[in-house]
């Protein structure tokens, strides 16, 4: 700026400070020292109060840190956000479209809800039957449980991403603080966020699949919470059924574990799935997780973001009791090479080999299962479609355990599916038990004819489940069309 442009703006300040003091009889200097003292002191209170925590924080508070690949870490978020964050109004929040099943509801009880197939409904029309929840995500929480009070902490990774939208990604770990020299005020917390995160999840599993979460770190992450599957609506004949569930309820019982320990054998049971690819595999290991209230952890050999050493972390990061479900193992070719299908690989030389197809090799997934790392009191179910061309080193005792061969549906599991998917038409609630056993009986009658329509062990019950479900309502014209349906298959004609 020139000297002759300073000049005016110098000479306007001097005015309005000569106006203030002639206004007010006060020099307008005193309240910028006041201003400065001001600011001055709450620089140095800030200050000193940094330096007291960091002392207490060494001296007389307890401190737990919780990673975000920790199951508990969920939990924690969860627990807070249903007690210590309900009545606190926040500014920096989260906001999650969150799926609402109650609006469903509403909906199928409004008029629009009366199924028409000559009346197309646009859902821009209808409300949204999601709703937007505001969650706390960073920042810090006073609160009192049990008469303790405690801090819950939760802040940004790292300077760059303040003022940055939180990256659920690579969300940091959060810390749990309480005036005490012992940790367990917060242990009982925990214990506490443990007990509510069961009670609020009973009737569903997490399934948990890995994320990469930086270019070279794969973790575990929960990618759904759902209902769990009913055991009873996975067709399977019921010996096979049987002989499962009470294997793994024997298996997960605490006198097993004992009784393994005592022996000196690993406590860790493996089963395979065999089938085509439709026939029930993923099911059954969904309804198995809900029938034993466990979570499951999905692995895949063909994920291209994983190396041999991240599959053998993941493998031992799992809890001690869950699923853990490897599926497609045939797809990796985990024994080809110079090696015949079925061949053992402690005598071929491809073991240490990695096709191209996956960067885990049979050795690395050897080692993953058994290894001194794994995770004992895991229950391990691995799905193939070609169980011939698993090296047998895989699938030995003490790997497999129990082999549940899946196959294409007879006649009576073609009946069941369909009395399956028109369960509620008999089970109408609207109905007197003698209505209900009218029904049951003509549904009976129906299935009996569709079976009838079915070829033996054709179809599996993922196709045929695809065609009942084009009649979800109407038993009836199901029956009228499977014929059609058959030859459409079988022929490749599309009967319209
Ligand atoms: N035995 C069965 N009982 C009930 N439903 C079944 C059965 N088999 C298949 N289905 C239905 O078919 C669909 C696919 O089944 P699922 O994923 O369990 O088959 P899968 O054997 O694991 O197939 P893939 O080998 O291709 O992974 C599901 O929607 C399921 O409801």
């Amino acid at each position: 700026m020139s000297l002759s442009a300073r000049r005016p703006v110098s000479g306007v300040i001097h005015s309005l400070v000569e106006l203030v003091r002639n206004a007010l009889n006060l020099d307008p200097l005193v309240f910028v020292n006041s201003g400065l003292i001001v600011v001055g002191l709450i620089t140095s209170l800030r200050s000193a109060g940094n330096v007291l925590y960091t002392y207490a924080e060494k001296t007389c508070l307890s401190t737990v840190h919780v990673r975000a690949e920790d199951p508990l870490y969920d939990d924690i978020v969860r627990w807070m956000n249903d007690h210590a964050f309900r009545r606190r109004n926040f500014l920096s929040v989260l906001a999650q479209t969150t799926n609402n099943s109650d609006n469903d509801k509403a909906l199928i009880r409004s008029p629009l809800a009366q199924l028409d197939s000559d009346r197309l409904i646009s859902y821009r029309e209808v409300e949204d039957n999601s709703f937007i929840e505001l969650k706390p995500f960073q920042g810090s929480r006073l609160f009192r449980f049990k008469r303790t009070w405690m801090l819950f902490s939760h802040t940004a990774s790292s300077p760059e991403s303040m003022g940055r939208p939180p990256q659920l990604d690579t969300n940091p770990p959060l810390k749990l603080q309480c005036l005490s020299l012992s940790l367990s005020p917060i242990k009982k917390f925990l214990d506490e966020v443990r007990a509510y995160s069961r009670k609020v999840s009973v009737s569903s599993i997490t399934v948990f699949r890995t994320r990469p979460n930086s270019p070279d770190l794969v973790r575990w992450s929960s990618v759904a919470s759902r209902p769990s599957r009913d055991i009873s609506t996975v067709i399977l004949h019921k010996h096979k059924k049987q002989t499962i569930l009470r294997d793994i309820n024997e298996y997960l019982h605490p006198h097993t574990r004992q009784w393994y320990a005592n022996h000196g054998i690993p406590y860790r049971r493996g089963y395979l799935f065999s089938g085509p690819p439709g026939t029930g595999k993923t099911s059954l290991a969904s309804a198995i997780a809900g029938v034993f209230g466990l979570d499951i952890y999905v692995l895949s050999l063909l994920d291209p973001s994983m190396t041999e050493s991240q599959f053998i972390r993941l493998f031992s990061e799992v809890p001690t009791r869950c699923v853990v479900l490897l599926e497609d193992v045939d797809a990796a070719g985990l024994n080809r090479g110079d090696q015949e299908p079925g061949q053992d690989s402690t005598l071929s030389r491809s073991a240490n080999t990695t096709p191209a197809n996956t960067s885990v090799s049979l050795s690395g997934l050897l080692n993953a299962i058994d290894g001194v790392s794994s995770h004992e009191g895991r229950i391990l179910i691995m799905t193939t479609n070609v169980p011939q061309q698993l090296d047998r080193a895989l699938i030995r005792p003490g790997r497999v355990d129990i082999h549940i061969r899946f196959e294409l549906p007879s006649q009576e599991e073609l009946r069941d599916l369909f009395l399956s998917i028109y369960s509620d038409v008999y089970q109408n609630a609207e109905f007197s038990p003698g209505e209900r056993k009218r029904e049951l009986g003509r549904l009976n009658d129906l299935a009996m004819h569709f079976a009838g329509c079915l070829p033996e062990k054709r179809f599996s019950l993922a196709e045929v489940q695809g065609f009942l479900l084009r009649y979800k309502r109407q038993p009836e014209e199901a029956c009228d069309n499977v014929r059609g349906w058959v030859e459409e298959m079988e022929y490749g004609e599309v009967a319209l």
